[in-house]
């Protein structure tokens, strides 16, 4: 579980469908691959099903029918803990909510994928320690690492909590990073300034990124965009 098969498509997608109800199909997705280091902006209106993909992709949801591979393994083979082993050690993800465990002190939640994985925690101590990691990436990212560490993350601004919300993605140099709307919380110059910084990371730590957001002017700032009605066949709403 902890090495993954060598490839360089880190996700494949082949005749997915989802729906949240029996007689409903929110997503059909005949392929989509992501290749290993890519930087993907995947925009969308409102509803077009963007979260459902990064619930899928992260293993929150599961796919009525097709094939998700992430790093050459099958997801639809594990059983529900393989997932989240494998997840916890190959997933980072930025999520518009339910990101930090709110009475944790930021650098616990930073380091937290390294209590899961056994795999990011040796990345980790690999780039100098957990502890060291962590505060540079919080640093990175933007942050007085020194200033935040011990505070709960319930206690910063929501465009502080994006940011340690990242920091802990990138720890232990998982292969895929998926990002919701991470930059919701910031203003235009911080907002460019962080998917730089989250791009910048990426690359050094050989990641592949999927960035979602409705927000069509930022695709410019990614190596391939597009829209999720070009690969999503299905209709964009649920029947009411
Ligand atoms: N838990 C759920 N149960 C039933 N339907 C859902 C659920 N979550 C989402 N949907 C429906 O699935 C469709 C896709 O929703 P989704 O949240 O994936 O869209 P989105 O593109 O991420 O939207 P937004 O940009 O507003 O976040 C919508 O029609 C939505 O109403």
């Amino acid at each position: 579980m902890s090495s993954p098969p060598k490839t360089q498509t880190v996700l494949s997608i082949q005749n997915l469908t989802f729906g949240y109800t029996a007689n409903s199909t929110v997503l059909s997705i005949h392929g989509f691959d992501v290749q290993a280091g890519e930087r993907i902006f995947l925009r969308g209106a409102s509803g077009s099903g963007k979260s459902t993909l990064l619930g899928l992709i992260s293993g929150i949801l599961a796919p009525r029918s097709g094939d998700l591979e992430i790093l050459g393994q099958a997801m639809q083979t594990l059983s529900p803990a393989e997932r989240d082993a494998f997840r916890a050690a190959h997933l980072g993800v930025i999520f518009q909510m339910f990101n930090l465990l709110p009475y944790l002190p930021v650098g616990e939640n930073v380091m937290l994928p390294c209590r899961f994985s056994s795999e990011r925690a040796r990345q980790a101590d690999a780039a100098g320690g957990e502890q060291a990691e962590a505060r540079r990436l919080l640093e990175r990212l933007g942050l007085d690492a020194k200033a935040v560490w011990s505070q709960r993350a319930a206690n910063l601004s929501v465009g502080q909590q994006q940011r340690v919300a990242a920091a802990r993605a990138l720890i232990g140099k998982p292969g895929l990073i998926l990002a919701d709307e991470p930059t919701s919380a910031l203003d235009a110059d911080s907002r460019d300034a962080f998917i730089t910084l989250l791009k910048e990371e990426c690359t050094a730590s050989g990641a592949a990124l999927v960035f979602v957001s409705h927000d069509g002017g930022l695709a410019s700032q990614f190596d391939r965009a597009l829209d999720l009605s070009e690969i999503n066949t299905a209709g964009a709403k649920e029947p009411a």
